[in-house]
């Protein structure tokens, strides 16, 4: 009998092929792969096969694998490497060069648990503003996590920004991350850095994928703050209107000491749940901040057969029974174990 040695990383790459194979049933399965093999491998190299340029991704990629061992990856090589045009091509319009707010990546580390300074900017408002403030940050799921003491804080700390014109550049791709912005009006948009060198030696921006668009609410510039890394995307107006912004000190201070575990929490079971493997850093951070922690009693019905499906659980602790209805008796078909989860298509 012959020994075998299965190459590292091979169970992986074959069950991550799976996964995706099974969800987007592609019509022809060796194309799919092809196209699937290609792009881990263009992942791996921080290459592309058609152009030279820098693809988010990888960049990220090399963030993450860095932020892994607990280190700071300065993005600054490649930035100044794709930053060499004097102008910027954002979706067709011209904007302007952004290159001077490019600062070196702070590369500091944040730990909540010694961090006993409790000083904080307090920027002075309007009782008028103050309203309007809380009321934008009750309307955002960020802030859900942030008690009433913490949130007046918050209130005090930041500040109006008003954005005057469309296609004004609030967040540049690359730059360190000064500030995280809550929408109160106005519509913004999310563009990734397509190619550095694209016409008339121009960079090219892409919409994300898939679109983020910001109308009147929501959040946006909370990775780099979180992570410690470059900004990762380019957030553009799309009309005039109003920020308010929060800067690193207060971020760490009050976001990160009373969210960030919970998402840390979070997000090591999304890691854990096959299904959200493949997500990026980005879009496993938006699911956790999705995530709503309930704890149930033994014994407790969380859902009934028949019932309309409104949304997935995932089990952090305990086991969840599934019992289905024969002849009038129930019968237990499944039992759901950490990790595991359900409410979705299949469990
Ligand atoms: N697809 C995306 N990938 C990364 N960031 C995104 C994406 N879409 C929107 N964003 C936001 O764009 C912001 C750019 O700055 P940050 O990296 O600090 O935080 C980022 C997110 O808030």
């Amino acid at each position: 009998m012959s020994a075998f040695t299965v190459p590292d990383g091979l169970t992986d790459l074959l069950q991550n092929f799976a996964v995706h194979a099974i969800k987007e049933q592609p019509e022809d399965l060796l194309k799919f792969a092809a196209k699937f093999f290609s792009k881990r491998l263009e992942e791996r190299d921080g290459t592309t096969t058609t152009t030279n340029a820098m693809t988010t991704s990888s960049i990220r990629k090399k963030v993450d694998v860095r932020e892994n061992r607990n280190e700071l990856y300065d993005v600054s090589e490649e930035y100044e490497r794709i930053c060499e045009s004097e102008e910027e091509n954002i979706d067709g319009g011209r904007v302007p060069n952004l290159k001077s707010r490019r600062k070196s990546v702070a590369a500091e580390h944040y730990d909540p648990e010694t961090d006993k300074d409790d000083s904080l900017i307090v920027h002075p408002k309007s009782a008028v503003q103050c309203k309007r403030l809380k009321s934008t940050l009750q309307n955002c799921f960020y802030f859900r996590h942030v008690d009433g003491e913490q949130m007046k804080l918050l209130i005090d700390a930041m500040f109006e920004k008003k954005i005057e014109h469309p296609n004004e550049v609030v967040i540049n791709q690359g730059d360190d991350g000064d500030y995280m912005y809550v929408v109160e009006e106005g519509k913004f948009e999310a563009f990734v850095l397509k190619n550095s060198n694209g016409k008339d030696g121009k960079k090219e921006y892409v919409k994300t994928e898939p679109p983020k668009v910001y109308e009147n609410g929501g959040f946006f510039g909370e990775l780099a703050l979180m992570y410690n890394t470059a900004r990762a995307a380019c957030i553009l107006s799309k009309t005039p209107g109003r920020l308010w912004a929060m800067d690193r000190q207060t971020f760490r201070k009050i976001i990160i000491r009373s969210t960030h575990k919970k998402l840390k929490q979070f997000e090591d079971l999304l890691k854990s749940v096959p299904i959200f493997n493949e997500l990026t850093h980005y879009e496993r951070n938006n699911v956790a901040y999705a995530l709503q922690s309930i704890e149930y009693p033994d014994g407790h019905v969380i859902m009934r057969q028949g019932d309309k499906a409104d949304a997935m659980y995932f089990v952090e602790r305990g086991s969840v029974c599934c019992l289905v209805q024969e002849k009038g008796e129930e019968k237990e078909v499944n039992k759901i174990m950490p990790g595991g989860y359900f409410g979705g298509k299949k469990t």
